[in-house]
């Protein structure tokens, strides 16, 4: 048996790309070799944003994990925030040049040749290559076990009539995915855009990645426990929490906000951030800005620019901000770890819902899209570690709700223990013989 050598292809957005090099650092230190397919364009993008000191010290780190890009078939100017758009140029143009990518990669070590492809969601395609190739295949799924169980089960509820052949819930009802499972609602399933073709896309990606033999979760087995009876494929390997230098970083890390934080007291800084693709208009940007002007507490606030680089919002005339610090992107993980925050305004975005757990902080939940309803359920209704955030008749999430949740989280004993208690749960998973570390060594010894 030789060492596996693994393909990672992530969908390029940085909810994919993280955690497919998290879990690339985790096999590599496992012995395992790595080759990383990125788009053209996320390459050179990701690239520019190491800082100078990581740059060097890169180059002293020996490192098994291998860069090579392919086009993704767009213009460099064309729009890719666009999903459908980039969903279907890479579906067209990738799966023509992939073998060939292989076939350079395996004729530089004839030793150790690719034996096994890791792909994210709408990547499914790679694993079609896979096979016809005679290369084993995985998928990373990076969103909860749970939302891959909502769509993994799509042709029964459409057979139940629980959807319709759209995706729409035929009524807002509480229904249960499988015995044990948490009641979810009808109206919460990650699909929720309600775009046709994007249904149809998922329906069909999800029969593609059957080809997959495991589908690798970024979770544990305590924060989902009873999903995992659904598909015997499923297997938990999170959380994914490599403290490597972050190559895969989409936008600058702004670090002056870590010295920051060392100047606060602990648990006194409420930590705002979206992720990477929300977006909320102006009015809502004024309100929340007017919010962490009420509290009062120091706030730590990433808006994050637009993927052209332009700043898209205005701050309101009223907003005071001197208690806060605003940044373009942070180092997320590390502000989360920092003793002086005290909770997570979130949109619950699954890599930012486990990485607060993992950091055992308490969350404010706003969920904009997908499967962030569903995290939001399981933050607040299953595990109990946070508070929604509502919006008034105008759908907006008013700065007097901000206030007071804030205050009501802050306030709340029971959610703090949970949170810690959350905390030590799930980092079980990753000692020695925990849950996840014995699946991640039994899908090596797998893929061998
Ligand atoms: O200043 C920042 C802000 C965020 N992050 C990181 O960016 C990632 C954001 O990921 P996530 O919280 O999952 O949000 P999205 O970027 O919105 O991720 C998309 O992909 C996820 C995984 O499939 C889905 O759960 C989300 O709903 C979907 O929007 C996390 O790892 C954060 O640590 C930073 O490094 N710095």
């Amino acid at each position: 048996m030789g060492i596996p050598h693994f393909l990672a292809i992530p969908y390029p957005i940085p909810g994919h790309v993280n955690p497919l090099m998290q879990l690339s650092h985790l096999l590599s230190k496992h012995g395992c070799k790595i080759t990383f397919l990125n788009t053209d364009y996320i390459h050179k993008r990701t690239n520019n944003n190491i800082s100078i000191s990581d740059k060097n010290n890169l180059k002293n780190e020996p490192t098994t994990i291998n860069f090579v890009t392919l086009p993704d078939g767009l213009e460099p100017e064309d729009d890719r925030s666009d999903h459908k758009k980039v969903i279907f140029s890479i579906k067209r143009n990738m799966p023509l040049m992939l073998p060939k990518v292989i076939e350079e990669v395996n004729d530089l070590d004839v030793e150790n040749k690719i034996s096994c492809i890791i792909a994210t969601f709408n990547m499914g395609w790679a694993l079609e290559v896979g096979v016809n190739l005679g290369i084993k295949g995985v998928l990373l799924w990076t969103a909860s076990a749970t939302s891959l169980a909502c769509c993994y089960r799509i042709p029964q509820l459409i057979h139940n009539g629980t959807i319709d052949s759209q995706g729409f819930p035929t009524k807002a009802q509480e229904i249960q995915l499988s015995p044990n499972m948490p009641m979810m609602n009808t109206t919460n399933f990650p699909w929720r855009a309600h775009d046709k073709i994007l249904f149809d896309h998922i329906v069909q990606e999800m029969s593609t990645v059957e080809l997959g033999h495991w589908w690798l979760c970024n979770t544990t087995h305590n924060l989902e426990h009873a999903t995992f009876s659904i598909s015997p494929k499923i297997l938990s390997i999170g959380p994914l929490m490599s403290n490597e230098i972050n190559n895969s970083s989409f936008w600058q890390e702004d670090t002056t906000c870590l010295d920051w934080l060392d100047q606060h007291p602990p648990q006194s800084v409420i930590y705002v951030s979206f992720g990477s693709l929300a977006v909320m208009d102006q009015n809502q940007f004024n309100e929340l800005a007017l919010g962490l002007d009420l509290v009062n507490k120091p706030f730590l606030w990433i808006v994050r620019p637009s993927n052209d680089n332009k700043v898209n919002y205005v701050y309101p005339d009223e907003f005071v901000g001197t208690k806060g610090k605003i940044v373009g992107w942070g180092p997320q993980k590390k502000i989360l770890n920092h003793p002086s925050v005290a909770c997570f305004v979130s949109h619950c975005g699954w890599n930012s819902t486990i990485e607060g757990v993992y950091c055992g902080v308490p969350f404010l939940c706003w969920p904009f899209s997908g499967d962030q309803f569903v995290n939001k359920s399981y933050i607040c209704d299953v595990w109990k570690v946070g508070v929604e955030l509502n919006k008034d008749e105008n759908g907006l999430t008013s700065r007097e709700e901000i206030k007071e949740k804030v205050e009501e989280l802050l306030g709340d004993q029971g959610i703090q223990e949970r949170s810690l208690k959350l905390k030590k749960l799930t980092l079980d998973n990753i000692v020695e013989e925990g849950h996840s570390s014995k699946n991640l060594k039994n899908f090596i010894n797998w893929a061998k």
